[in-house]
């Protein structure tokens, strides 16, 4: 698992006070940073003629240098300015790039647009009269590009503080990603998002970017048991815990019963059982119980079963109704919960901050691992780690695609030791199988696609 770090607008500023620490000017990493956009720029835009919006500050500064670049490759370059420089290296840059500078009102519309009014350091929303220029110049222009993150998002927590925003081509974030490349709904503004090396070492961070797991295929001594044996409780609505167990059986789980309800069919390999005997059975290696549950009382002795088995639960859906953050933290072996937005809420109630806040914080309250559905899905591990996913296709919202993602989880976790590394997995798998499927998918769909994304991680 690659896990690249996504780094807070503090972490940054203490990985850049690090570097320069270290004697590398601020200067320097100013032109770094200018110089990896102005690239960027030069490739997806080929020359043509260019906007550069500068700030007041060091988001600013990186526009100068930008400007002054693009210009040293021949391209016609026109910068306007949000006021003067307020930083040192802001007004060292503007120096630098030497030309003329119009006031931001006073743009012109031009092909290319590289905005720089603001970057982590942003701490309120953009002024509307602000805000209207950079919309009509962005929707003039016929490539966008933001330095480090749009002006006007919330680095932490992605918000846009309810002002319409620009939509990007690109986004070139510099040093590192930060939580607003990846978190809703400043993730759907920033089009392609590029890492820029800008020399900053960056340490090993609790919170990383879920990227693509590493799933070995069998070897020559594994047999059905070793491939993970899945149990998938089942209650009153059989369909959606049949997506999960077929969800289990593609992505390679080697043995999974479906128990304790009603359901028929499914693919032959399927094992269906009465009752939850099954959970007795020493070789399970992960239980799903959720999916098509039900909240009636015959829920409750399943859940009830499920929880006293002893075994790694994987609990979603109506499972989340009927437990509380006590009863998790009482569990031997660390449950993994997949909520969205909804159950997360009635499980954990109100809970301040970011979503990274919020799923570290239920991680924590519960010791499980809490997988925050959604269309920027954050996982959160008891200890602190936080990994949040690619953006997923907006497809993915459709009714039993949270079964298939289930029953994915329960798989990873039935071979993967982590219950933090497994949800991952699944949420990668999930993610990359919906890539796979296009458009107007359906959660079935999802189940033909597994295969295939699961041999792309061997
Ligand atoms: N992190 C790094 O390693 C590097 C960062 N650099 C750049 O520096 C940026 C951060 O620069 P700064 O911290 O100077 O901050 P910004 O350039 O993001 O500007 C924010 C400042 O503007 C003011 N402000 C905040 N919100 C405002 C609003 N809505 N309306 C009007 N004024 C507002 C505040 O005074 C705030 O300090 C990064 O995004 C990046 O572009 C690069 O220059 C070099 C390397
Ligand atoms: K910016």
């Amino acid at each position: 698992m690659s896990g690249r770090p996504i780094l807070t607008a503090a972490a940054m500023r203490a990985a850049e006070a690090a570097c320069m620490a270290g004697g590398t000017g601020a200067g320097v990493l100013m032109d770094r940073a200018g110089a990896a956009v102005a690239k960027a720029t030069w490739r997806f835009a080929a020359g043509a003629p260019t906007l550069v919006l500068c700030g007041p500050r060091n988001n600013g500064g990186d526009g100068y240098v930008v400007a002054r670049m693009l210009r040293e490759r021949g391209v016609d370059v026109t910068v306007a300015a949000l006021g003067e420089p307020r930083s040192a290296h802001a007004l060292a840059a503007r120096v630098a790039w030497g030309g003329p500078v119009v006031a931001l009102d006073d743009a012109p519309a031009r092909a290319v647009l590289v905005d720089a009014l603001f970057g982590t350091g942003l701490a309120r929303g953009l002024e509307p009269a602000v805000a209207a220029v950079l919309v009509g110049l962005a929707g003039a222009a016929r490539v966008r590009i933001a330095v480090d993150v749009p002006s006007g998002v919330a680095t932490d927590d992605g918000a846009t503080f309810g002002t319409a925003l620009p939509i990007y081509d690109m986004t070139v974030a510099l040093g590192a990603l930060k939580p607003a490349h990846r978190l809703q709904p400043a993730a759907a503004l920033c089009g392609r998002v590029v890492v820029a090396d800008i020399g900053v070492p960056v340490e090993a961070s609790e919170l990383t970017a879920i990227g693509r797991p590493s799933l070995p295929a069998p070897g020559a001594e594994d047999h059905k048991y070793t491939r993970g044996m899945v149990a998938v409780l089942s209650g009153a609505m059989g369909g959606a815990a049949l997506l999960a167990a077929t969800a289990a059986q593609r992505a390679g789980a080697g043995y999974v019963v479906l128990a304790g309800g009603s359901s028929v069919g499914g693919l032959h390999a399927l094992v269906h059982r009465q009752g939850t005997e099954v959970l007795a059975d020493s070789r399970v290696d992960a239980v799903l119980c959720g999916p098509g549950l039900g909240r009636g009382a015959g829920a409750e002795r399943t859940l009830v079963a499920a929880l006293a088995c002893g075994r790694p639960l994987v609990l979603d859906a109506d499972a989340l109704r009927l437990v509380s953050p006590a009863v998790l933290r009482g569990l031997a072996v660390p449950a993994i919960v997949t909520p969205h937005a909804g159950e997360f809420e009635h499980l954990f109630g109100t809970l301040p901050g970011s979503r990274i806040d919020r799923a570290r914080a239920a991680a924590a309250m519960a010791q499980c691992v809490v997988v925050l559905k959604g269309a920027d899905t954050v996982i959160a591990a008891p200890d602190g780690r936080v990994a949040i996913a690619d953006p997923a296709p907006a497809w993915l919202a459709t009714a039993g695609t949270g079964d298939v993602l289930a029953g994915l989880v329960a798989a990873m976790r039935a071979r993967i030791d982590d219950p933090f590394a497994a949800a991952q997995a699944a949420v990668w798998l999930h993610g990359a199988a919906a890539e796979a499927a296009g458009a107007v998918l359906v959660a079935d769909d999802l189940l033909d696609m597994i295969r295939k994304v699961v041999s792309a991680c061997q």
